[in-house]
């Protein structure tokens, strides 16, 4: 049992980030109705059939009527137009919370919006998957994972706990960071790898020496190294804006690992490929 509770739950942008957490507080018995908002009749009819949402809206702004607490799970670069709609027809005590992959860019686009008595608490489950829309979300998606929560100094205390309970209902364990090291970490170890993976597919794919397709032939190691590049387009173009400066900056240090690793195969220098391989082997064997 727990004291959690919310009474209405709006979510705007009912796909894999914001379904799954609608689900994961409906299984856990801690929201009284749910109501979802977003630009797809068609995905919005596959939440309700789906039991997601009790009742959708196209309109942001009717969906938000009355909700105690609303999460924002559209690409990121929306929600500056989608909070400015929103906001002024929050009621007074409510909160608006969010799952949006990157978190500086998007509190500089909510917080000057933030009308006095809405609470903003800036939020990313560090889960998902490479798939989209209402049919991808599922309840047990944040379990035994991390949510991060990166409050400014105008985040009320209040909210900001009652977010955190959130995602512990869900599931998550919940972190507390700011901003600028949330923006890093993420362009590390998740932006960084989308662009690896989305570059090495157009790399692959593009080659026209055969006249076949040759990722075709393709097994394992390249399928599993290559899932997220399956990812939303939409949604990654928007992180890769949003997050733009942290993440040239991996991408630079990529490209001079990269470079050294060309410069030791070209000259045959078979020990330093080596300590490399196992340095890079040891490291990811320990996060396992
Ligand atoms: N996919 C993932 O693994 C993760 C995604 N995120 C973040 O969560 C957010 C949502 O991602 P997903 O759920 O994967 O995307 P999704 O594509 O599954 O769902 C997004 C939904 O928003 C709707 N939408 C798009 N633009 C809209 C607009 N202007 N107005 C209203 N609705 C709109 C779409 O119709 C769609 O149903 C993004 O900000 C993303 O950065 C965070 C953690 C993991
Ligand atoms: O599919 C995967 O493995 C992911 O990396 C999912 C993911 C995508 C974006 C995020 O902001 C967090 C997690």
């Amino acid at each position: 049992m727990t004291d959690f509770h919310i009474g209405r739950l709006t979510v705007i942008g009912v796909g894999l980030i914001g379904g799954s957490l609608a689900l994961a507080l409906r299984d856990a018995g801690v929201v009284d109705d749910i109501v979802g908002a977003g630009r797809s009749i068609e995905n919005l009819e596959t939440a309700l059939e789906l039991e997601i949402v009790d009742r959708y809206c196209l309109d942001p702004v009717e969906a938000v009527q009355g909700a105690d607490l609303v999460f924002l799970s559209t690409p990121v670069q929306t929600f500056g137009t989608l909070a400015g709609q929103l906001l002024p027809a929050m009621k007074p005590g409510s909160i608006l919370t969010d799952g949006g992959s990157v978190k500086g860019d998007v509190i500089r686009q909510i917080e000057p919006l933030l009308p006095p008595g809405i609470a903003f608490v800036p939020g990313h489950p560090i889960a998902g998957t490479e798939n989209s829309g209402a049919t991808a979300a599922f309840s047990s998606l944040y379990r035994d994972k991390r949510c991060i929560l990166t409050p400014t100094p105008s985040t009320p205390a209040a909210a900001l706990e009652t977010v955190r309970r959130m995602w512990q209902v869900a599931g998550s364990e919940v972190v507390v960071m700011g901003v600028e090291k949330h923006d890093r970490i993420l362009a590390a170890i998740s932006h960084l790898p989308h662009m690896i993976a989305y570059t090495l597919v157009n790399a692959v794919g593009s080659y026209d020496r055969f006249e076949e397709n040759i990722l075709e032939y393709s097994a394992g190691g390249f399928r599993d190294f290559t899932r997220i590049a399956s990812s939303d387009p939409t949604m990654w173009r928007d992180i890769a804006l949003t997050n733009r400066e942290a993440l040239l900056e991996m991408m630079e240090r990529y490209e001079s690992f990269l470079a050294e690793l060309k410069e030791d195969i070209r000259s045959g220098e078979g020990q330093k490929l080596y300590d490399f391989f196992l340095k890079s082997k040891l490291l990811r064997d320990a996060i396992l």
